[in-house]
């Protein structure tokens, strides 16, 4: 199974351009769109779970025509969405039962297998009699999985899911995620690196509607070796620091910055090498140290 997304164009009504000629060839495991806000990723996502019209393109699932046979797609897809609703009076067993339902599981016998099997899989089977109004966070989004994964969906897409969760929900949720890459699609949009890189074999980054790397997370932080530099400083001298080299990023560590730098050559000042990682990667794309390149990090410096 694999997605094929190509040039696909959105332009909103108010002359936003949420995607412009965005191609993907998205196989089948865990797959991670990476972005900041607005980037885009919700309006790929929405398309993909055949919610929303793009303006042209093609999105190919196997053999399914994701934007033209839409019965057959939502048949075998799944999706978590960013915000979703859930009645607060209902129990979790009962509102899952009620989903397969709609979903077209009819028999009685088989539905009560799968509910209490995706209660299982998604950690729930404890609480499934709790209303749902009193499910914290991480509850609330296993849950949603639960949902999403009734009649074994092929394609899975699921929206920023982790936002909003606290770092032990956060593991507990990215664990279950990572049990479902092997068979199908998934897809998973995010503005934390950390959810890419400790889940995804695939990756692409996404700014402005625009694809900007298509990668695996570790060719990219391998093509960086050897031109990511390290050195912290104060405060008052960063603006001196961006004005000569190619900030990546500065973050703060008791009341001292920490600056990394792109340089392919020893770029003196005192700064040191340091092992890069993806936050390396994703920063530098972003503030635009490299040209877009279609698989694989290419070390080209824009002038
Ligand atoms: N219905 C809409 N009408 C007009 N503009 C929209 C609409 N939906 C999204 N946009 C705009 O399109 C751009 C992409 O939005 P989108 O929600 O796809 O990004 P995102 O990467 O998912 O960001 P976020 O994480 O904030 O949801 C943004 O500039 C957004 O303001």
């Amino acid at each position: 199974m694999e997605l094929t997304i190509t040039n696909l164009s959105k332009t909103y009504a108010n002359g936003v351009q949420a995607l412009k000629d965005v191609s993907l060839n998205i196989p089948g495991g865990m797959y991670g769109l990476l972005g900041p806000n607005g980037a885009g990723k919700s309006t790929l996502m929405r398309i993909l779970a055949t919610l929303q019209e793009p303006d042209s393109g093609s999105v190919q699932l196997g053999h399914l025509d994701v934007l033209r046979q839409k019965d057959e797609v939502r048949k075998t897809l799944g999706y978590l969405p960013q915000e979703f609703g859930l009645y607060p009076k209902s129990s979790a067993a009962d509102m899952l039962n009620h989903f397969a339902i709609l979903k077209g599981i009819t028999n009685s016998t088989a539905r009560k297998e799968i509910v209490g099997s995706l209660l299982r899989q998604t950690n729930l089977w404890d609480v499934r009699k709790l209303q749902l109004g009193s499910f914290s966070g991480g509850m609330r989004q296993r849950f949603g999985v639960a949902v999403a994964l009734l009649g074994n969906p092929r394609l899975l897409v699921v929206d920023e899911p982790t936002a909003g969760l606290d770092p032990a929900e956060r593991v507990r949720f990215l664990n279950l995620l990572s049990e479902l890459g092997e068979y199908s699609v998934v897809i998973l949009s995010t503005h934390i690196v950390e959810d890419v890189s400790e889940l995804c074999t695939r990756m692409a980054v996404i700014n402005r509607g625009q694809i900007l790397l298509e990668t695996e997370p570790q060719q990219a932080i391998s093509a960086m070796h050897g031109s990511v530099w390290r050195n912290i400083v104060r405060k008052e001298r960063l603006p001196a620091l961006e004005q000569r080299y190619q900030v990546i990023s500065t973050k703060l560590l008791g009341g001292r910055t920490v600056v990394h730098v792109y340089s392919e050559t020893d770029p003196g000042g005192g700064f040191e090498p340091v092992q890069p990682d993806l936050k390396d990667v994703y920063f530098s794309v972003m503030a635009g140290h490299y040209q877009p390149v279609t698989s694989g990090l290419k070390k080209e410096v824009l002038p």
